[in-house]
């Protein structure tokens, strides 16, 4: 009996799909040099990952379940295991990579699974955005329309995300937003388990996954010129500086929109029917190997 269950995405990053028997074979050699064994379930569809765990999770004794993918393919798999005993692995072999990074986890195929067996379990936040959990960070605003947008490629990776914001970026207009009853202009608005959104663009670079709050970004409307500056800041963990973002650390918060907004989770889009928003933390929800 196998007692790592990994979950791979073909569909993540820009070559797992290609190389899916050289990474299974990867993972098994792997599994035995370190005296486990591994079962390998692959995804055929968005929200299979989420399937396939609730199918397997009862049938063995798992060590973890492992998610080889991106951020879509750990939220899928992670959902089922919040307020679980059994933890979540990670491969991040995605295209942003946004919760392996903040984990410091490696990205290679090779190192990740070295880390794996060697690592140990730690119990991280989650959120909530009415009931959709997420593990990374959700938004509204110009990441949830990059979000979009990024979904109706082809392609993946980060060549894709840049070419896709880049686009985004010019026609894009701040929306208002009333954040806990406060009207709210905002280029975009985030809340950060994490500290990254992927692609080590750091939104909230001093999130902590173990402390119990959520950090609300509000990054205001801005000129465009000042686009540049801004990613700057992103990419070098110094937003926190910019006279154009907001920090708040909550548990709870209540966003309300004229019209029910596009928001992403971990990077995936979704159009909600709603435009009341809860977002909340779910302290101490997931155990993960790091
Ligand atoms: N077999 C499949 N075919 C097509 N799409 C799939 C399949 N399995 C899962 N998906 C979907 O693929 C999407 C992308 O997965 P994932 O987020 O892991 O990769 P990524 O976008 O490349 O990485 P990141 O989120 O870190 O940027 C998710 O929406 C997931 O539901």
């Amino acid at each position: 009996m196998a007692d790592y269950l990994f979950i791979l995405n073909p569909n993540s990053g820009t070559s797992l799909g290609r190389n899916i028997d050289a990474v299974a074979h990867a993972i098994d050699a792997e599994a035995s040099k370190n005296k486990h064994s591994a079962h390998i379930l692959f995804t055929e569809a968005r929200g299979h990952a989420t399937e396939l765990v609730q199918e397997n999770l009862q049938s063995g004794n798992w060590k973890a379940v492992v998610a080889v993918g991106g951020d879509g393919t750990v939220n899928e798999i992670a959902r089922p295991l919040v307020n679980q005993p059994t933890p979540i692995g990670i491969l991040p072999l995605g295209s942003g990579n946004g919760l392996g990074r903040h984990l410091g986890l490696p990205l290679t195929l090779e190192s990740s699974l070295k880390r794996l067996f060697a690592g140990s379990v730690s119990t991280i936040d989650s959120g909530l955005l009415n009931d959709i959990p997420f593990f990374c960070t959700a938004g509204m605003g110009f990441d949830a329309y990059v979000g979009h947008l990024f979904s109706q490629q082809t392609s993946r990776g980060l060549a894709t995300y840049v070419n896709v914001s880049f686009k985004a970026y010019w026609d894009y207009q701040p929306q208002s937003f009333r954040v806990n009853g406060l009207e709210t202009n905002a280029f975009s608005l985030t809340f950060a388990n994490a500290g990254q959104f992927g692609n080590n663009a750091w939104v909230a670079p001093h999130a902590n996954l173990q402390d119990g709050v959520l950090d609300v970004c509000t990054i205001k409307p801005f000129p465009k010129w000042f686009g540049t500056s801004l990613a700057y800041q992103l990419f070098t963990k110094q937003l926190k500086q910019s006279e154009y973002i907001a920090y708040q650390s909550v548990t709870e918060v209540l966003v309300e929109t004229d019209k029910a907004p596009m928001i992403h989770y971990d990077g995936e889009p979704l159009q909600l029917e709603t435009n009341v928003i809860k977002v909340k933390i779910n302290p101490q929800s997931l155990n993960v190997i790091i």
